[in-house]
C-alpha cells in the first residue's frame, strides 16, 4: 500500500485484511468503495446519515458527525483502519492531523485535508507560496473590510465563505447595491456558520477545467482535461477531453504538479483551473476524486476512482487510456421524499454508448443530485447532447 508502510494484500473479513475507512459515503465514495473491494480491501463507511450510497457497498458502516473531533477519533480508534480516505471537505481535520501523528495513513495527507477545507489555506499556498496565478483576492471578517476589498478588486467580483462547497453562500457581485446582500448570503452559507469570506476578482475565462492529477508511487500522472459547466455552484455537464492549446495544457499540468506535490501523499486530485487564451489561473483543488470526473466512468479504461485507489495502495500507474469524446450530465431532482423511485431508465438507455448510474441516495428534501447519465460519441458536442438526452429521460418520483 503506501510506499512508507508496505503491507501485503489480504482478504476482507479475515485477519490479514487491509482496512479502509471512507469519511463521507456519497456517490464519489461509493465508486471508491467498489474499486477498493476489487483489491479485496475491507471497507468501512462513515457519514452523517444512515444508508448513504457508499454504505450500501461497504462491509459495515457508522453514522457519525464528522465535524465532531471526539466522535471522529472514537470511530477511527474503534475500527483501527490502515487507510482513512476523506470523501468530503467538512471533517474535523485537526483530529486527522493528530491521528496521522500516531501513524494512521490519512489520504492523501492530513495537511492536504486541512489546507483544502479552508479556502484561505489553499489559496495562500498556491498564490503566495507556490507563486501560481490566481484571481486577485482578499479575506474579510467584517462588512467594512468586505466593502473596502470590493473597491480594490473592482466589479464584478465573487464572494464565498472560506468554509463552503458546492456554491453554498457564493455569489457574483455586479453592482454596489448587491454588496450587503452578498455579505449576508455568505454569512449564512458557511459550513461553520458566519465568519471569514474570500472576495475574488471575476475571471472572465474562455472555459474551465478539472485536471485530474495523480500522485502515485511511480510519479505524477494526468488524465485528459475535463471541461464542465456550472450552474448555481454545482456542475451540470462535464466532458473529456476538453480541447486546449498545447501551451495552456502544459501550464495546467505544471500547476497540477506543483499543487499536488505541495499537498503531499498519494492519491488522485481534482485541480480546478480557469483558462483564458493561453493563460491558466488556479481556482481550487480537491485532494480526492472530483464530481466532474464522474465522466471518467465512461471515458477511461480506469476511472478516477480506480486511479485514486491504485495510487493510495502504492500501486504504479502505467497508462491511462482515454476512449474519445465523452460526457456526463447530472440527474438532479427536487422534492421531498424518503421513497425515491425512477422511471424511464430503459428509455434513457436506448442509444448506444450510453450509461445511467443511480446513486441510491435514501432521501431528498429540496434539490439533490441523485444520478448521472454518461455517453460517448464521435464529437464532444454530440456526447454532451446524448448525455443530456439520457439524463432528461430519467423521471424521478418523489
Ligand atoms: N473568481 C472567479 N471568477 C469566475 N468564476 C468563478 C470564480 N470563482 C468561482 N467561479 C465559478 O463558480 C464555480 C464554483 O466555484 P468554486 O469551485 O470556488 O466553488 P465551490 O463551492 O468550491 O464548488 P465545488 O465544491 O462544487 O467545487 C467555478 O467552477 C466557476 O464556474
Ligand atoms: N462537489 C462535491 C461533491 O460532489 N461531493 C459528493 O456529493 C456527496 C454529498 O451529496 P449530498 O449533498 O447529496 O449528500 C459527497 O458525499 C460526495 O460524494
Ligand atoms: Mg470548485
Amino acid at each position: 500500500m503506501n510506499a512508507k508502510t508496505p503491507l501485503d494484500f489480504g482478504t476482507a473479513g479475515t485477519e490479514g485484511a487491509i482496512k479502509a475507512m471512507l469519511l463521507g459515503c456519497g456517490e464519489l465514495g461509493k465508486e471508491v468503495a467498489i474499486e477498493l473491494q476489487r483489491y479485496g480491501i475491507e471497507v468501512i463507511g462513515v457519514d452523517r446519515y444512515p444508508n448513504a450510497p457508499a454504505m450500501q457497498v461497504a462491509h459495515r458502516s457508522h453514522v457519525v458527525n464528522m465535524l465532531d473531533e471526539a466522535a471522529l477519533k472514537a470511530v477511527i480508534e474503534l475500527e483501527k483502519p490502515h487507510l482513512v480516505i476523506p470523501e468530503i471537505e467538512a471533517i474535523a481535520t485537526q483530529a486527522l492531523a493528530e491521528l496521522e501523528a500516531t501513524g494512521i495513513n490519512i489520504i492523501p495527507t492530513a495537511k492536504a485535508t486541512q489546507l483544502t477545507m479552508d479556502r484561505e489555506g489553499i489559496r495562500r499556498l498556491a498564490a503566495e507560496i507556490l507563486g501560481i496565478p490566481t484571481s486577485p483576492y482578499y479575506f474579510c471578517d467584517t462588512l467594512a473590510e468586505f466593502t473596502k476589498a470590493i473597491e480594490d478588486i473592482g466589479l464584478p467580483c465573487v464572494v464565498k465563505p472560506v468554509m463552503s462547497s458546492s456554491g453554498k453562500g457564493q455569489s457574483v457581485i455586479k453592482s454596489a447595491q448587491q454588496i450587503e446582500q452578498a455579505w449576508q448570503y455568505a454569512q449564512e452559507g458557511g459550513r461553520a456558520g458566519g465568519g471569514r469570506v474570500i472576495v475574488e476578482g471575476f475571471v472572465d475565462f474562455d472555459y474551465e477545467i478539472t485536471l485530474l492529477t495523480i500522485s502515485a508511487v511511480n510519479g505524477i500522472h494526468y488524465c485528459a482535461p475535463i471541461g464542465h459547466r456550472q450552474e448555481d455552484g454545482d456542475y451540470r455537464e462535464s466532458w473529456q477531453p476538453q480541447a486546449m492549446s498545447a501551451i495552456a495544457l502544459a501550464k495546467s499540468q505544471e500547476i497540477g504538479q506543483a499543487v499536488v506535490k505541495a499537498l503531499g501523499g498519494f492519491g488522485l486530485f481534482g485541480v480546478e483551473l480557469f483558462i483564458k487564451g493561453d493563460d491558466v489561473y488556479f481556482s481550487e483543488v480537491s485532494p480526492r476524486p472530483h464530481d466532474t470526473g464522474l465522466v471518467t466512468l465512461i471515458s477511461q479504461d480506469e476511472s478516477e476512482f480506480a486511479l485514486h485507489v491504485r495510487a493510495i495502495l502504492g500501486l504504479p500507474i502505467t497508462q491511462i487510456k482515454q476512449h474519445g469524446s465523452s460526457a456526463s450530465a447530472v440527474i438532479l431532482a427536487e422534492g421531498s421524499s424518503d421513497n425515491i423511485r425512477y422511471q424511464g431508465v430503459a428509455n434513457a438507455l436506448v442509444e448506444p454508448d450510453t450509461q445511467v448510474k443511480l446513486f441510491g441516495k435514501p432521501d431528498i428534501d429540496g434539490r439533490r443530485r441523485l444520478g448521472v447519465a454518461l455517453a460517448r460519441d464521435t464529437e464532444i458536442d454530440l456526447a454532451i447532447a446524448k448525455a443530456k438526452r439520457a439524463a432528461a429521460k430519467v423521471n424521478v418520483i418523489t
